[in-house]
């Protein structure tokens, strides 16, 4: 029997192409998630407990009923602009749901453990290299909850010995090219699916947040990284905490950094069609840039990322927003 991996928040985005990874890996991927922001038909490649990470005793019977040998840990609440107006549901989802969960992983002896966070624990730090050893000053409570949960597993680990893989992601993009599985928030409120949906009139024009920011453009630079790439590295993760590898800090990115007029121009040139947008005001708690600074995942891992160009991931959103999407 092959071994079982729980995977919180298997039914989102990244969690359901990290479910794909794993099940061509040979491990049975166990979706836990509540379906908060997740989609029930996203989970085709292993089992569902449906649970909420505020449940202790749900989460004590699923370890119980399927003795994983890792949990990767992707249930999370993240739309930044959110998590400024309400950061108590913040902080309460994803800090103490985080806390139940590394309890009761503990507490069932499953001592491997893979977590998302994320770039935006860095915050906004001018000319700064954005390496593994950077400084952490999150601009917004996501931020802070997810560094929040960084330090909690570091705290268990010198306490009971449980081993992680941190992995911080930069921004995420694409979909599945077999349209198995793609990206739908409702609401949506990433740049690159909400482009998409502005040009073929699912809605109306596309905002820019802020022209006025101290970069060549005016507009922010993120460094994307295409979900499939993305989901190769937590397989990696899986392996090295196997391979009884010391725990890691990763960065997921390109290093390469895109603005949002940038992402506008590819987008026009992929689709062949125009991008109708406006310029309004900054978003609260956004960044002026993050890019990685690190190749460390390449070189340490063995990571090699093939398709996270930005011609690519918006070529993927582009077939998935066509074809593919969920209903509740
Ligand atoms: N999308 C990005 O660009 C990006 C970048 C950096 C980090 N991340 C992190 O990656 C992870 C996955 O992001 P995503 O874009 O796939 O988000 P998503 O919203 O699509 O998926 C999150 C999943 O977690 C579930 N969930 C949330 N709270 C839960 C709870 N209390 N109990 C059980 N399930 C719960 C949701 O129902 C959903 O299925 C998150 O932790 C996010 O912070 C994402
Ligand atoms: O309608 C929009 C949406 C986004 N943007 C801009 O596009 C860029 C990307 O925005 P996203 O909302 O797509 O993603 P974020 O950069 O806000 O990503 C943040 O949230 C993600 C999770 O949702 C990750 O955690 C990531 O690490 C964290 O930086 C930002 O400059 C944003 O201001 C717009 O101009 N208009």
């Amino acid at each position: 029997m092959a071994d079982h991996v729980l995977v919180t928040g298997g039914a989102g985005y990244i969690g359901s192409h990290a479910c794909k990874a794993l099940a061509a890996a040979g491990v049975i991927p166990v979706t836990f998630d509540n379906l908060v922001t997740g989609w029930e038909e996203a989970v085709k490649f292993g089992p569902f407990a449906q649970g909420d990470l505020l449940d202790r005793a749900r989460l004590d019977a699923v370890f119980a009923e399927y003795q994983p040998i890792a949990v990767m840990h992707f249930a999370a609440l993240s739309q930044v602009g959110e998590s400024m107006s309400e950061p108590g549901k913040y902080w309460r989802n994803n800090v103490s749901g985080s806390l139940n969960l590394i309890e009761a992983a503990v507490d069932s002896g499953c001592m491997n453990f893979v977590f998302s966070s994320t770039c935006a624990t860095y915050g906004d730090q001018d000319n700064v290299v954005l390496d593994e050893n950077s400084a952490q000053y999150p601009i917004n409570a996501y931020g802070a909850s997810k560094r929040a949960i960084e330090d909690i597993l570091r705290d268990f680990e010198t306490s009971n010995g449980l081993r992680h893989v941190i992995f911080r992601y930069f921004n995420v993009a694409g979909a599945d090219p077999d349209g198995e599985v793609g990206e739908f928030h409702q609401p949506e409120t990433h740049l690159i699916p909400l482009m998409l949906d502005a040009i073929d009139g699912k809605r109306d024009a596309l905002t820019i947040f802020g022209t006025d920011y101290d970069t060549p453009d005016g507009t922010c630079i993120r460094d994307y990284v295409h979900v499939c790439d993305l989901v190769d590295a937590h397989v990696l993760g899986l392996k090295w905490l196997q391979d009884d590898k010391a725990s890691r800090v990763f960065n997921l990115g390109t290093g390469s950094g895109f603005s949002v007029r940038e992402v506008i121009d590819h987008s026009r040139s992929v689709t062949n069609r125009e991008v109708p947008y406006n310029e309004g005001d900054r978003r609260a708690g956004d960044c002026t840039k993050l890019v990685s600074g690190s190749s460390r995942a390449v070189s340490e891992l063995g990571w090699s990322p093939t398709r996270s160009t930005l011609q690519q991931m918006i070529a993927d959103a582009w077939r998935w927003h066509q074809t593919g999407h969920y209903s509740k």
